[in-house]
């Protein structure tokens, strides 16, 4: 395989080489090399980089994934279903990209399970529970330590089903008591919502934020996953759209210090206060409506 792949343009060695191994450290150096935040003049490789990984990702086998995003929060929210049973969760909604996200999944004929957040968001309202009352039978999801009301209260270790395939509930607190990171049963792809974000992490300055628990949280919960497995964060403000283990463990400014230099940069973020926070939090302690 490499020799053929050392004759062709590197992008393409590269992409052909990734989706046949599955591997980058089995490409030879010179395409390693040319990887991060490489553009060729037609195509930026970050979006070869994402195709590759979804084809190689389960899709093939039978999981449909969505990347969504609300530009006012710059919050992402994922769909992922089961191609064979229809039956789809949905990450992180927002409460005014929720037309959208009832279109996409009756366009594409899913049975919406769960609506799960994977923290209580200070920044943005919920669509949750607007998403309840728009589409029968689906519940709400939310870490039992969030102190925010769910249909369902999730805690480690829990198994979020869409058909025959599952979101697997690793508790990540840190940016708030009850931030979840969720796993696909394969271990590819993790959502990390705030706990950690591409080179960078949640705040730690209110809700029960606490620098020292946000970084045993992701040492110990995000960074064991393979170091090939997809980071999707809640936010991007920079147009990121993917990250991956390896990646944050090489690259992340923030949690590759040592605790004690982790604690000081998180102290002296001085970030302004979200400016929906006073309305989002107690909305979002309600799944997202006054009355669920
Ligand atoms: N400007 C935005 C809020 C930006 C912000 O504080 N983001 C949070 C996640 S949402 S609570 C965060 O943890 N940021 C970490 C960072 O390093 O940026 C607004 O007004 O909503």
């Amino acid at each position: 395989m490499c020799s053929v792949v050392n004759r062709l343009k590197p992008v393409m060695a590269y992409k052909l080489c990734y989706q046949s191994t599955g591997y980058l450290r089995k490409l030879p150096v010179h395409i390693k090399h040319i990887v991060p935040g490489l553009c060729t003049r037609k195509q930026p490789l970050e979006s070869v980089i994402i195709r590759s990984y979804c084809s190689r990702m389960n899709l093939g086998k039978g999981i449909v994934f969505r990347q969504l995003f609300e530009s006012v929060s710059s919050t992402y929210t994922y769909l992922l279903a089961d191609k064979a049973s229809r039956e789809a969760v949905l990450i992180d909604p927002v409460l005014e990209t929720v037309d959208r996200d009832v279109k996409l999944i009756e366009e594409l004929g899913f049975n919406l399970k769960v609506a799960v957040n994977t923290h209580c968001h200070a920044d943005h309202i919920t669509g949750t529970g607007l998403l309840k009352t728009r589409l029968v039978g689906l519940k709400s999801a939310i870490s039992k330590h969030s102190g925010a009301n769910a249909d369902i209260l999730l805690s480690e270790g829990d198994k979020i089903r869409f058909g025959k395939y599952h979101l697997l509930v690793r508790e990540t607190p840190g940016h708030t008591d009850g931030c979840v990171t969720l796993v696909t049963g394969d271990h590819s792809m993790a959502f990390t919502g705030d706990a950690l974000l591409i080179r960078g992490c949640g705040r730690t300055d209110f809700q029960q934020g606490c620098s020292r628990r946000l970084y045993e949280s992701v040492h110990q919960k995000i960074f064991t996953l393979p170091p090939e497995c997809l980071i999707f964060p809640a936010h991007d403000y920079k147009g990121q759209t993917a990250s991956t283990v390896a990646e944050e463990k090489r690259f992340n400014p923030r949690l590759t210090k040592s605790v004690e230099e982790f604690v000081e940069i998180m102290a002296n973020l001085n970030l302004p206060k979200p400016a929906q926070i006073d309305i989002a939090v107690p909305a979002n302690l309600v799944c997202g409506v006054h009355e669920v």
